[in-house]
């Protein structure tokens, strides 16, 4: 019998995602990507729609990117941008396969009228940051090793002010961090440990001595690609031991079926952005 020590309280998020309309697998950029296995794009978008709806189910507010011909990554929308406060930090993608889902990103903060800075470094947005208002007293955590440049995360703290910790990502199996590491609430994680450099670790051990430590099978199930909004945690429905973990430490795992995004490298945190004023 689990025991649950806490009530957790579920804050209104808003989140930016985008169909996968032209959604395919034509290149590959990352190690979980197969041209020869084909896409069920059909498949892809039924399964985006119930994600859409569990998020609208939740109560947030959600907003859908109008999907490009020809971008077939366009549905993971974590990786367009990184906002904080108001304040957004632009993408700026490795591969040129992805270069121009910036710019439609770009458009969509500036019909928000939000202040939007355009980056110099290459970084993939949500993709390799993630942020914590109540960690020390508001807290970015950044990846690097595949996508994102260390010179992003310098350039990331000038523009949004807050303190940036970088973790060097070491496993090209997870090569954004949002792969091996999840904001759970506004001031802990979930993560798989082994994606990072044994320093890496350590810093994550010092800075979040309660966080929930995935498994090897749920990490490899992109069980850590989850949004959460401090209560209800949207995770694949694949990652069932993380799905036990959660609630054992009072989360609301909310399970969605999600695989056929998993032929692009991506699941549930991938494909939302979130979006904070
Ligand atoms: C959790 N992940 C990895 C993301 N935030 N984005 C998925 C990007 C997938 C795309 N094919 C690529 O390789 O860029």
């Amino acid at each position: 019998m689990v025991s649950v020590t806490q009530h957790r309280m579920p804050r209104k998020r808003t989140y930016l995602i985008c169909p996968p309309e032209h959604f395919a697998v034509e290149y590959a950029i990352n190690p979980w990507m197969d041209t020869a296995t084909p896409v069920d794009t059909e498949l892809a978008l039924k399964q985006w729609t119930g994600l859409r709806e569990t998020l609208l189910s939740l109560g947030h507010e959600v907003h859908v990117l109008p999907p490009e011909p020809g971008l077939r990554d366009m549905v993971f929308a974590a990786n367009g941008a990184f906002s904080v406060d108001g304040t957004v930090y632009g993408a700026r993608f490795k591969h040129p396969q992805r270069t121009a889902e910036a710019a439609l990103h770009r458009e969509f903060y500036d019909r928000l009228g939000w202040r939007y800075v355009a980056p110099s470094e290459t970084n993939e947005g949500e993709g390799d940051f993630a942020y914590l208002p109540e960690a020390y007293g508001g807290l970015v955590l950044a990846g690097y090793g595949y996508r994102t440049d260390p010179a992003a995360h310098a350039e990331a703290q000038e523009v949004l002010a807050r303190p940036v910790v970088s973790l060097h990502l070491t496993d090209p199996r997870f090569y954004h961090l949002d792969t091996a590491l999840a904001s759970i609430d506004d001031s802990n994680i979930a993560y798989f440990p082994t994606a990072f450099s044994s320093a890496s670790q350590t810093v994550l051990r010092q800075l979040f001595p309660d966080a929930i430590v995935a498994a090897d099978a749920d990490a490899l199930a992109f069980g850590l690609n989850l949004v959460s909004d401090g209560r209800n945690v949207v995770l694949p429905a694949e990652a069932t031991g993380l799905a036990k973990q959660l609630a054992a430490a009072g989360y609301r795992p909310v399970p969605v079926e999600l695989a056929e995004l998993k032929k692009g490298g991506g699941s549930i945190k991938c494909c939302v952005a979130e979006l904070r004023p």
